[in-house]
């Protein structure tokens, strides 16, 4: 479990971009927990304060019941436990050549060499991209390039995936194979935070939200507990995912996803009751 207790963070003295922030992530055995808020409300900040980049100015972060330490090995130590895949691939990609590049972290472990070539085996099948694991990154597409920094990271076999805005940047097939990916991840066991502004992705793929607003948490809970309150949403400039928005205006049900919806009027239409 990762703990936060009474996080603030400063990038300039005296003006805190994070304020006071307590929270549990794992606590509930929830599978992802995403993280939302307008620009600038501190969603990078916190990512980078979790895996231990940035140092809270004010109040600790523990995980697994320890604080985070913040020396060169306990911080390698953290990253099997927490890894991030930033919203820019391209601060996350050192070599020229794909699987090279996935096999960087691994190689920083001393790890044996047949082992490091089976996790990026699995790895490249895993994520589809096993065609491409000869390619110069120079020369693969924005969607591509964000399954090479993901493949990276997933090779640690960390615990807790964090992916800052993971589909920031990717046409509606690239979305879609997103959210299997994530739902592919979770039913293998791993645990996902995740941040992004698409309010529908994150209706649909998350199980606990936390709402941040001007550094601070201020609306945590299920997908009834944060979307049904559309002034707190407006307030926060949010949008309402649309299963959401026809729930309140057409009065249908709160449905999880869209294929639940599509499955449950198919059934209202035939007259039969759902399978
Ligand atoms: N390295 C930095 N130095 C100084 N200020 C910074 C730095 N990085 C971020 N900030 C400021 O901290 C605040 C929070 O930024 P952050 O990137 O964490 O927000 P965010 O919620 O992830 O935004 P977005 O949705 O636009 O990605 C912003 O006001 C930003 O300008």
């Amino acid at each position: 479990m990762i703990e936060l207790r009474n996080v603030s963070f400063a990038y300039e003295k005296n003006q805190p971009t994070l304020k006071h922030i307590s929270l549990k992530l794992g606590e509930d055995n929830e599978n992802i927990v995403g993280i939302i808020g307008p620009n600038g409300s501190g969603k990078s900040t916190l990512f980078l304060n979790l895996v231990g980049m940035l140092k809270p100015s004010d109040g600790e972060i523990v995980v697994d019941g320890s604080p985070i330490k913040y020396g060169k090995h306990a911080l390698n130590e953290l990253r099997k436990k927490i890894g991030i895949v930033f919203q820019n691939s391209d601060q996350q990609i050192f070599y020229s050549i794909v699987q090279d590049d996935i096999a960087f972290a691994l190689h920083n472990l001393n790890l044996p060499q047949e082992e490091i070539d089976q996790r990026v085996d699995r790895v490249l099948k895993e994520l589809d991209i096993e065609a491409i694991r000869n390619k110069p990154i120079q020369y693969l597409s924005g969607g591509q390039k964000k399954r090479v920094a993901i493949a990276g990271i997933l090779v640690l076999r960390s615990e807790w995936l964090l992916l800052d805005e993971p589909t920031a940047g990717l046409d509606p097939d690239g979305k879609r194979r997103m959210l299997d990916l994530m739902k592919r991840l979770v039913a293998n066991g791993q645990k996902i935070i995740v941040s992004s502004h698409d309010m529908d992705f994150m209706y649909e793929i998350c199980d606990h939200f936390f709402i941040l607003n001007d550094g601070q948490i201020v609306k945590s809970g299920r997908k009834k507990d944060v979307f049904l309150d559309e002034q707190l949403l407006q307030d926060c400039k949010l949008e309402q995912p649309w299963l959401v928005k026809i729930h309140q205006k057409l009065h249908l049900p709160l449905y999880a996803d869209q294929t639940d919806l599509f499955h449950q009027q198919a059934s209202e239409l035939k007259g039969g009751e759902p399978k």
